[in-house]
């Protein structure tokens, strides 16, 4: 008799799959009827959570927050604790996602997310999914030999810059793998596009796509959706859509609790968590952790200028171009930025030029379900999944849906939107810089100023963490007392346009005091990437030939 609870098995947000393991769906990624995985229920955190974990080590929470989404009977605790281990043994700083304090008086902290190996918060997922590919995969081909009787996977993955580069280094050289990701060419920065191109295992496959980031997500999609390569291939998915990558980053939002608590000497906090927002899937994990019952007065969400999350926490309206005169209606303010262009709008942080999120996606079961009128769990499961298919449904037959009042009012209990533009994402970088830290500062004692994230105690933040910090300040002067955890979701030597129009003129300034080792000469080495057109027929052509001289099975 098995002995999962209903929090390690999944269903999906369009009702149309339920009972599914964590295997299933790590391996699936997507359902068949397009929706996304999520657990049947959210767990509850043990009662003694706050005692027994407040000095665990992040690798200590992972194992328990992840025990509670997947049955031993699928991993065995010993698989998992070497899982997790061998995943966050490649990231640089022992505390895998320090907190800086950047201003004690505002309250103002800093979650660095940032020491993996590409130097972005998707590397505390991507690692982990790495590692979990292969366990499963060794573990089915066990004993069988021979390209043709193995499982072997094909990784699609669609980035705007960061996704791309943490898959690549999670999966190059793993066995029974294939890994092929779409940028959106031209469009990302030079370090991203170089980090990932620069990868020349042969498992490795970069596709430069003449679109944006929602092309490439959308051929992501539509190749899931086609009944010919996943008749041929098993298809797998390293984006946001796949569960453990939320699991993944479910466990930094316990580390920084636990960091300030340990750092404030306050055991009882009122925190609110900013998170640097495109795709929804990191802020979501922040949703998933103050569900199972960690304390936070509120997650924000900071967009930046492809803002069709604010715009519907302040309308209830989830559209991709924003109707005229609805903004009014929903009490948008005017915050001086121009009015929207047509389709995506390229600003300076890239990995965020989004148009639609579509982790947004498995927020609306749970407020769906929530707000269900029905008594009977399989009911309102049902229900859920029924509505949220109806408002995808809409999503692409007229571009955008409203939902009902009672829905925006459950969306506001947990979550607040801020919009940050260019020019306010280059004054919050500007003004960190301004603002030394503190002497006693932690980051200032113990990290050297190079290749590092400050110059002289005067921090650099990149641009995506420029829109966090300029939102948590927002927020702060509304809510002086509470504690900000700005997510600090990339090393600011990966955008260095941004960072040098932000700083050039400031004493002291040199872009080359930041950059990392890792960085040097990487422009100079070869590369290997196919250009291609963002039809999705095309890609899949790309896709089975390249696998096939990869695998030896082409004549
Ligand atoms: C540096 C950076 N910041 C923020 C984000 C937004 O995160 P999410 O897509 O999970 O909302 C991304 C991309 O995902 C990113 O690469
Ligand atoms: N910003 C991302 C876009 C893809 O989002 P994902 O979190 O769903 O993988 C990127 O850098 O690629």
């Amino acid at each position: 008799m098995s002995s999962h609870s209903p929090s390690q098995r999944y269903l999906s947000t369009r009702g149309g799959s339920y009972d599914l393991s964590f295997e299933t769906v790590v391996l699936k990624g997507l359902a068949p009827d397009g929706g996304l995985f999520i657990p049947e229920e959210i767990p509850s955190l043990p009662s003694d959570w706050k005692s027994k974990w407040s000095s665990y080590s992040f690798q200590d929470l992972a194992f328990e927050i992840f025990s509670l989404y997947i049955s031993p009977e699928e991993i065995p605790a010993r698989d998992l604790k070497e899982i997790v281990r061998k995943s966050y043994s490649t990231f640089r700083d022992e505390n895998i996602t320090p907190l800086v304090t950047l201003d004690e008086k505002k309250n103002l902290h800093l979650l660095e997310l940032f020491h993996g190996p590409t130097f972005a918060f998707k590397d505390v997922a991507l690692q982990f999914l790495g590692n979990l590919f292969e366990y499963f995969l060794v573990r089915r081909n066990e004993g069988r030999k021979g390209v043709k009787q193995r499982e072997h996977l094909t990784v699609i993955g669609a980035t705007s810059g960061d996704t791309g580069s943490a898959a690549i280094y999670g999966l190059r050289g793993k066995k029974d793998v294939s890994v092929f990701i779409m940028h959106p060419k031209g469009k990302v920065s030079p370090v991203q596009e170089a980090q990932m191109t620069t990868v020349l295992d042969a498992n490795v496959h970069n596709l430069a796509v003449e679109g944006t980031f929602d092309d490439c997500q959308d051929i992501v999609k539509a190749l899931f959706a086609d009944p010919e390569i996943n008749k041929t291939h098993k298809l797998a998915a390293v984006n946001s859509i796949n569960w453990a990558r939320i699991l993944a980053q479910i466990t930094y939002y316990f580390h920084a609790y636990f960091s300030l608590v340990r750092q404030t000497g306050d055991s009882n906090p009122a925190i609110r968590f900013v998170v640097p927002t495109g795709n929804f899937g990191d802020i979501l994990a922040g949703y998933f952790a103050t569900r199972m019952g960690l304390p936070a007065d509120k997650l924000v969400i900071a967009t930046n200028e492809n803002d069709i999350l604010h715009r519907f926490w302040k309308t209830g309206h989830y559209e991709k171009q924003p109707v005229h005169g609805r903004e009014a209606e929903g009490g948008f303010e005017d915050d001086g930025v121009k009015a929207h262009e047509a389709g995506v709008k390229e600003t300076l942080a890239p990995a965020m030029d989004i148009l639609v999120s579509s982790n947004f996606e498995r927020l609306l079961w749970f407020l769906a379900y929530q707000t269900s009128s029905s008594e009977e769990t399989n009911h309102r499961r049902m229900q859920a999944g029924e509505q949220v298919k109806n408002w995808l449904a809409e999503l692409k037959s007229s571009g955008g849906f409203g939902v009902k009042a009672d829905i925006l009012e459950a969306a506001k209990t947990n979550f607040l939107s801020e919009r940050v533009s260019d020019k306010q994402t280059i004054d919050a970088i500007k003004e960190m810089y301004q603002t030394p830290l503190a002497e006693s500062s932690s980051v200032v004692k113990t990290r050297q100023a190079t290749a590092g994230t400050h110059i002289s105690g005067h921090y650099i933040l990149d641009p995506h963490t420029a829109i966090g910090i300029a939102a948590s300040l927002r927020s702060i002067s509304s809510k002086p007392e509470v504690q900000h955890i700005s997510l600090a979701t990339a090393h600011p030597a990966k955008f260095s346009n941004a960072v040098e129009l932000a700083l050039k003129d400031e004493d002291g300034f040199a872009f080359d005091a930041v950059l990392p080792e890792e960085f040097r000469g990487l422009d100079k080495l070869e590369r290997r990437v196919v250009g291609c057109g963002k039809e999705w027929e095309e890609v899949r052509e790309i896709v089975i030939k390249e696998v096939e001289i990869e695998l030896g099975l082409s004549d």
